[in-house]
């Protein structure tokens, strides 16, 4: 096909409105690309089945139906093409809509042919970034260890989000890898080779915040001797990451809400705008959506960064991952002193297994740190990993946050693992040990997320 031998990438064009779509042609072709166009949703779905594009815009409103259809068409198919949507100015809601049902990006009216081509050369640059990063990205490389199936699912939903600018919430508790999620989906994606730029939103002082944001113009204010770039400038073409969002005080919540709206920002003490190409992930450990209950977080704030949200699974939900976890950052240390990595002795194992982990992987991290210093070298024994016995008690059983059933679940799966570290992973050997049939065994590691440990049963 003529696509094939000219070697260009071919995209096609959806929309009513004839000079809108003329004008996108154009600019596309100067681009070098092939393209085609329908003038209505049927017409373009007609197209899809039978060519191979590698990336579709599409307007929203078209005389026979939505553009959000050919989102959803195209997932729906696993054509696994990037689809671009183009809302109507002020339409922030489909903008949203599409991007949830997986559309790529999205471009507001009246269409920016700079924030065109920069959509079109990211989009067309996906093939060769993503595909495969999250898994690729293997061992010590990638920044978030495990594999049980609540990482997994996290994993999963990370190569989504890579193939994707939609900004993401990420939500989860302190120390459960929030910050590392983000960084992953920074890598595995268009983006990857442009900056990851991380801002504790809670740590800047309150005055300095539009500056430290958006940049400053010499003479702005006492002590601005030349310009200055901020947060959003150093991320361009990169993602800028917004940890602890929830601590951004309310003037500036507005002022974030209108760059993400305009694509734009102004540097204090500028009088023009200048365009900003950045992806925006947030976090934080607070429940966001109390916050907006609560009035100390905008509504329409939340709603714009949390188009996608990411749940990180706390550590004590992540099973044998405790001490997969584990095992890699003692390797960690010991190399960082010079030293052979010591053994885990089985105490510490059981230890390890039970405790509730309040402060997630982070905290493992410092418990093995102090662990080694006081080990003797050679074994970590469960005393010395000093654990705090309200991570197996208060915590554990009480409190609205931890219910009984969680207690319950946490001991059922101690035990089990237990077994099966005796038995060396035979599940027959392990239920008698256990004094339950194999089938109950079985059953009771699907529901805790202890399957596929099988190997000589
Ligand atoms: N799945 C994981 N595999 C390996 N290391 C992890 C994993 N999850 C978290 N960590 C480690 O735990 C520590 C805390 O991770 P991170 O800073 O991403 O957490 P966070 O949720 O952003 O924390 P906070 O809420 O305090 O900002 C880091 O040192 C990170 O290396």
């Amino acid at each position: 096909m003529a696509r094939k031998a000219r070697n260009a990438r071919r995209v096609l064009v959806v929309d009513d409105e004839v000079d809108l779509a003329e004008l996108l042609e154009l600019t596309l072709i100067k681009m070098g690309l092939d393209v085609e166009t329908a003038y209505c949703v049927a017409d373009a779905k007609a197209l899809l089945g039978r060519t191979r594009y590698d990336l579709v815009l599409t307007d929203m409103r078209m005389p026979d139906g939505e553009g959000l259809e050919l989102v959803e068409f195209v997932q729906a198919q696993r054509l696994d093409i990037p689809v671009a949507v183009i809302t109507a100015y002020g339409s922030m809601q489909n903008a949203v809509n599409a991007l949830k049902a997986g559309a790529f990006d999205y471009l507001a009216k009246p269409v920016s042919l700079e924030q065109l081509r920069t959509l079109v050369k990211s989009a067309l640059n996906l093939e060769e970034s993503t595909s495969g990063a999250v898994e690729a990205l293997s061992g010590e490389d990638r920044p978030l260890l495990g594999n049980s199936p609540a990482i997994r699912q996290v994993l999963e939903l990370v190569e989504k989000l890579a193939r994707s600018q939609a900004p993401v919430y990420v939500s989860g508790e302190s120390g459960s890898g929030k910050e590392r999620a983000a960084r992953l989906i920074h890598l595995s994606g268009t983006r990857a080779d442009k900056p990851f730029v991380a801002v504790n939103c809670g740590a800047i002082p309150e005055n300095l915040m539009e500056s430290e944001f958006f940049g400053y113009r010499k003479g702005a204010f006492t002590g601005a001797e030349q310009d200055r770039d901020g947060f959003f400038q150093a991320a361009t073409g990169g993602t800028l990451f917004l940890d602890e969002v929830a601590d951004l005080p309310l003037a500036m919540q507005v002022k974030l809400l209108r760059v993400i709206q305009e694509r734009k920002v102004r540097k204090v003490g500028s009088t023009v705008e200048e365009p900003v190409d950045v992806r925006l992930i947030c976090a934080t450990h607070q429940n966001l959506a109390k916050c907006v209950d609560a009035g100390r977080f905008r509504q329409d704030l939340y709603y714009r960064l949390n188009v996608i949200e990411l749940k990180m699974p706390p550590l004590r939900e992540m099973g044998d991952d405790i001490v997969l976890i584990a095992r890699h950052v003692l390797a960690r240390l010991a190399t960082q002193n010079g030293q052979e990595a010591p053994s885990f002795a089985d105490d510490a194992l059981t230890a390890l297994r039970r405790y509730a982990f309040p402060g997630n992987v982070r905290e493992l991290e410092n418990m093995l740190e102090r662990a080694l210093a006081l080990s003797d070298g050679s074994q970590i024994t469960g005393d010395d990993l000093q654990l705090s016995p309200h991570g197996f008690d208060e915590e554990a059983t009480g409190g609205a946050d931890c219910p009984l059933q969680d207690y319950l679940d946490r001991v059922e799966r101690g035990a089990i693992q237990d077994a099966l570290e005796k038995t060396g992973g035979n599940r027959t050997q392990a239920a008698k040990l256990l004094g339950v049939t194999f089938r109950s065994l079985r059953y009771r590691m699907d529901r805790l997320g202890l399957a596929g440990k099988d190997r000589d049963d």
